[in-house]
């Protein structure tokens, strides 16, 4: 569920009404944040806790005093004077040890790495633009992010963004990293924020959890484990799915390995890549041992094959569009339809496609969703996303890029929350379309194959960049972690 800043204060309030300790849910959502740090962070360095005078800095010092344990090394700077901070925070500040507090910018070039500082100046609490202590303080902290490359995580919300519409303010602080406590806020969510929310982690909590409203949610752990569906001990490879991959042509062989690669990751039980005969000799030779490849001369003999899910469109080309067109019309088994195919879509009546076929699952980028909705592609993603759907219903529209936005008719529509900037590289789309094909063929519905296949393929691109530079992350990365991604939904 998102909520606005009022919403999850009123929560709140009740929730203090039922005799729930706010010191309790400070220590709770520190803790959280904690563990959100460790994970894309595991190698202990320096941590920086900005501390303005309200709860947010309560829960930075909460994480700070969890990560010192950890072996990191503690330095604080300060919003005020100390007589300023809240009781909570000002308990936690006093009882933390070990640490110093800068009056001055902190020079961090021989201090140890990686540096991370936490953004605990202002948070659900912040009302109108920033005072000028604070923004200082968060223009401090994105200089010491943009000149020397520390690492920027914020509690709850980024300072300086308006946490209902996310609107950022000037100097709003730029994070790699939101870590939001109880719900995602509805500014997190919006365009205009994306590129200051960063990653974004949910810390829930269970004394503030209130029925769920049908409206959109984050992308989750929590959520996502529910989706997959645990196997029975005598499970066979037929049950696992038999997923084909209409994908590759002369000159974009890539696509359909990765594609193939995706699938087999994502837990498919038998891939099937089918080609036509001028590429299969270069194909067979590429793809890996597990994977079947199968000349076709018409797309179409697809159509009277037996598969549980198709993956059709990465590096396709356009030379069999009616072909091609046709599959998407008339197999008889669910499918995502990627890259190429999804620009053949565009160009024909839409309509005659998307309402008389088994579910389709359209995974467009900001390029190739424009194509599909025209003039809409001004609108906000969410509206984009969501607008499609209405019109086809029973399918499933991902759109492609930071924060990607699932949605499906009478569905919540998914945002997800992983994922870096190394990721812009191409074919990572084409792993994306493989692993929600594997999933749809072990009958998980689109909606939640998508949900699923856009967090792993994030989460799987982080842990790659556990050791290298996240520019450097490949597809071939992302495809080898997928099982470590997996492993966190297990
Ligand atoms: N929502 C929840 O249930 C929980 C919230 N917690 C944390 O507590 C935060 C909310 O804490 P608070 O209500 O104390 O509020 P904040 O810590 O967000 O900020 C309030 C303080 O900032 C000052 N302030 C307000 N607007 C300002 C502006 N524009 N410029 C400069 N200073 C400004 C106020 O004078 C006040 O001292 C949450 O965002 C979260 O981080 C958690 O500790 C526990 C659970
Ligand atoms: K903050």
């Amino acid at each position: 569920m998102i909520v606005t800043c009022r919403q999850m204060q009123d929560i709140e309030a009740r929730a203090f009404e039922r005799g729930v300790s706010a010191a309790d849910l400070m220590e709770k959502a520190g803790c959280g944040i904690a563990r959100e740090v460790w994970r894309l962070f595991p190698q202990p360095g320096t941590l920086i806790l900005y501390l303005g005078s309200g709860n947010n800095g309560g829960d930075a010092l909460v994480a700070g005093r969890e990560l010192q344990k950890l072996g990191w090394q503690i330095q604080v700077r300060l919003s005020g004077p100390l007589e300023k901070l809240k009781p909570l925070p000002r308990g936690h500040f006093d009882a933390l040890t070990d640490f110093a507090v800068s009056a001055s910018p902190i020079d961090v070039a021989d201090l140890p790495r990686p540096v991370v500082q936490l953004d605990g100046l202002l948070g659900i609490g912040a009302v109108g633009e920033m005072r000028p202590d604070i923004r200082a303080l968060a223009a401090e902290m994105n200089a010491l992010r943009l000149e020397q490359h520390a690492h920027t995580v914020a509690m709850d919300i980024p300072s300086g963004l308006n946490g209902d519409t996310g609107e950022p303010s000037v100097d709003c602080v730029i994070a790699d990293l939101t870590v939001t406590v109880a719900h995602g806020k509805s500014g997190l969510i919006a365009d205009a924020a994306v590129s200051h929310v960063g990653r974004l982690a949910l810390v829930p909590l269970a004394e503030l959890t209130v029925e769920d409203d049908g409206g959109p949610q984050l992308l989750t752990p929590e959520l996502l484990s529910g989706f997959l569906p645990r196997r029975r001990f005598d499970f066979h490879k037929g049950q696992a799915g038999r997923v084909g991959i209409i994908a590759g042509s002369r000159g974009f062989i890539g696509a359909a390995v990765l594609a193939c690669g995706g699938a087999l990751r994502a837990g498919a039980g038998l891939v099937t890549l089918l080609v036509k005969e001028e590429v299969y000799e270069l194909l067979a030779a590429k793809v890996p041992p597990e994977i079947m490849v199968k000349v076709v001369k018409d797309y179409r003999d697809v159509l009277d094959m037996r598969f549980d899910a198709l993956a059709i469109g990465p590096g396709l080309g356009f030379e069999s569009e009616d072909e091609i067109l046709n599959v998407i019309q008339y197999a008889s088994m669910p499918a995502v339809v990627d890259a190429d195919a999804i620009t053949m879509v565009a160009r024909t009546p839409v309509s005659v496609f998307l309402t008389s076929t088994p579910p389709r699952l359209l995974t467009p980028h900001p390029g190739e969703m424009a194509r599909l909705v025209g003039d809409g592609s001004s609108h906000p993603r969410l509206t984009q996303a969501e607008s499609w759907a209405q019109a086809f219903p029973g399918n499933t529209l991902l759109l492609k890029g930071a924060r990607t936005v699932i949605a499906t008719e009478s569905s919540p529509t998914f945002f997800n929350t992983t994922g870096h900037p190394g990721m812009a590289t191409g074919g990572m789309g084409d792993v994306l379309t493989g692993v929600c094909a594997a999933l749809a063929g072990q009958g998980i519905p689109l909606h939640q194959a998508a949900g699923i296949g856009a967090w792993a393929c994030g989460r799987a691109a982080e842990i790659a960049a556990l050791s290298q530079a996240q520019l450097s992350v490949l597809p071939t990365d992302v495809i080898a972690h997928l099982g470590a991604a997996f492993g966190e939904l297990e």
